[in-house]
């Protein structure tokens, strides 16, 4: 491993936001002043020390959101126990009209940063500036540099695609820019091509060079996955400004992800020795609100702020979890501003989860009565990729609310057909007093009607009249393709009627279940009524 400087260990990585130049540069995203506004806000209250709101000489609008931003986040510092607001800076090339735009844009900022680049790769530099050579580049970045001074104090230098840049130049072009005023060199690694032990040497080198007056920043692209890393390096070997995008968002792969940056440097202190002065309870809603307004998702596992970054769904995790989250989890959700740890119930989870969301929900079951539930919640998360709370509680309500003494059970159920051959149905009913098994087929005008015809079929023996479905309802519980069907029948026996229900994945199944469950009901009621006439009490 390279030299690990020990310049300024121990002070605060200062965050240079750049959602709102560079995270705006990703395809198909497009934010209006007022957009701009609100999402700088937001990074107000996170309390990033620099906000880099834009580039003025792009549009008007650009030019009235940074303005719009540098004389309100930029005027008053929004993040509590804040005692300054933050820095607000505006991107310019080397250009006098970008200069001057960037300096009108920031100027109603308490502080304002001009940020002057240029590019510096031989590739760059042939393909971007007409082939200059290294002594034209660095008059023209020495120019802008001296410019950008001219309207404020804090200028910042990048040589863009400074990571496949010849090294000797790069030092120079580093030295010309400290010397005509820049007071922070910023590293980027435009495309991402970086590799952690490499960068973190150039960074080290970078630092020692320009000592302690100057600030040196790293800007990292995602192209390997790795601008998290590169950065967390370069503020291992001295660099004292990281620049990042909330969800990392950017130029094509993205840049490097402010809450990741913020969270490694928080959970990992104990080697890395800095922090940020961010708050990192304003994190979710950050992440949140830029999804929102760039139209841009989160990916489900993205590290921090995806939906799953503290979620558990095995249940070995579970079991950990429930007893101490410290177990599977190294920062807290609420410490991001998230909710809190969840546990999703899937095919994964095990008893000690599934019985501790069902006391949560309020449930106070019997060993037997959960034993049942759980088994029809395995048979379901088969089916279900997850069991939602309202899953559960239509669960429970059919396995262990409705349950009764079974006269039947369903073993197994089979449909064919469609809108052309007749749908056909085979049932196999186990009856519980004796345990035997009936398989009865029936044809009907629909799937339901089949099912129901080879139940009634396989009853028959033990359900005295011919058993009519006389009211049918069924109704998603959750939502999705994969939701249960909650299924209520009514069935008619003997002139009474009799209510079923089931849920299930499938609407044919639940169907079946809920006729079945009427039929079960007429003959315990009916069961009963023969008892009670047979009581004592009513014998003369
Ligand atoms: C790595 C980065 O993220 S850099 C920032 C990239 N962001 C953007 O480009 C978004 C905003 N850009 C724009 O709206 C436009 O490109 C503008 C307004 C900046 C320029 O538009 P145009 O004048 O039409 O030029 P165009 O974009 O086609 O070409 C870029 C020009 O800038 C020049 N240029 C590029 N970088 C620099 C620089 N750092 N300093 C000076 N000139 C530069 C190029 O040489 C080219 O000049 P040319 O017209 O003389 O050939
Ligand atoms: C302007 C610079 C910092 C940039 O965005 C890049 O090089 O990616």
């Amino acid at each position: 491993m390279s030299e690990q400087t020990t310049h300024a260990t121990g002070a605060p990585v200062r965050i240079f936001d750049t959602t709102l130049r560079d995270g705006e540069q990703a395809p198909g995203i497009s934010l209006d002043v007022k957009e701009k506004l609100e999402i700088a806000e937001q990074l107000g209250r996170l309390g990033v020390d620099i906000i880099e709101g834009g580039f003025p000489i792009t549009s008007q609008g650009d030019f009235d959101a940074v303005k719009a931003i540098a004389e309100t986040v930029g005027a008053q510092p929004l993040a509590q126990g804040a005692d300054q607001p933050p820095v607000i800076a505006a991107l310019a090339r080397c250009h006098p009209d970008d200069i001057k735009r960037a300096a009108d844009a920031v100027g109603p900022a308490q502080h304002g940063r001009i940020h002057v680049f240029l590019s510096t790769s031989e590739i760059h530099r042939h393909v971007l500036h007409h082939g200059a050579s290294e002594d034209e580049i660095v008059a023209q970045a020495v120019e802008g540099i001296q410019r950008a001074r001219e309207f404020t104090d804090d200028v910042e230098f990048s040589p863009q695609d400074a990571t496949r840049t010849d090294d000797e130049f790069l030092k120079r072009i580093v030295d010309a820019a400290v010397e005509a005023g820049a007071t922070t060199v910023n590293i980027p690694d435009t495309v991402g091509y970086a590799i952690p032990h490499d960068f973190g040497a150039t960074i080290g080198d970078i630092v020692r060079r320009v000592g302690p007056e100057v600030a040196v920043s790293v800007h990292c692209h995602n192209d390997l996955g790795l601008a998290v890393a590169n950065s967390i390096e370069a503020v291992r070997h001295g660099a004292t400004q990281v620049e990042v995008a909330v969800n990392g968002i950017g130029e094509r792969a993205g840049n490097c992800s402010l809450e990741e940056v913020v969270m490694a440097l928080a959970t990992r202190e104990d080697v890395l020795g800095r922090r940020s002065r961010v708050r990192t309870r304003e994190i979710g809603r950050a992440s949140r609100l830029v999804s929102t307004l760039t139209g841009y998702p989160v990916q489900f596992n993205k590290a921090v702020v995806g939906k799953n970054a503290f979620a558990h769904e095995s249940g070995i995790h579970q079991h950990g979890v429930l007893q101490d989250r410290l177990t599977y989890e190294i920062m807290s959700a609420e410490d991001v501003g998230l909710e809190g740890r969840q546990i999703v119930l899937g095919k994964h989870s095990g008893r000690h989860a599934f019985s501790a969301q069902l006391e949560e929900m309020g449930y106070d079951l019997t060993a037997e009565e959960t034993k049942r539930a759980f088994e029809r919640f395995k048979e379901l998360a088969d089916k279900k990729v997850e069991v939602t709370d309202a899953d559960l509680e239509a669960l429970v309500a059919d396995e262990v609310f409705a349950y009764t003494e079974e006269a039947f059970e369903l073993d197994r159920l089979e449909v064919t057909g469609g809108t052309v051959s007749q749908p056909e149905a085979t049932v196999v009913v186990r009856r519980t007093a004796d345990a035997s098994i009936h398989e009865e087929t029936a044809t009907g005008d629909g799937m339901v009607d089949a099912a129901c015809g080879a139940i009634r079929q396989a009853v028959r023996p033990w359900v005295g009249a011919t058993p009519t479905l006389v009211n049918f309802n069924v109704a998603a519980v959750t939502k999705g393709i994969d939701a249960l069907g909650d299924v209520t029948v009514q069935v008619e026996v003997d002139d009474q009627r009799y209510t079923g229900r089931a849920v299930s994945t499938d609407v044919v199944e639940a169907s079946a279940r809920a006729f079945l469950a009427a039929l079960n009901k007429s003959m315990r009621l009916q069961r009963a009524r023969d008892d009670a006439a047979r009581s004592p009490m009513d014998t003369p």
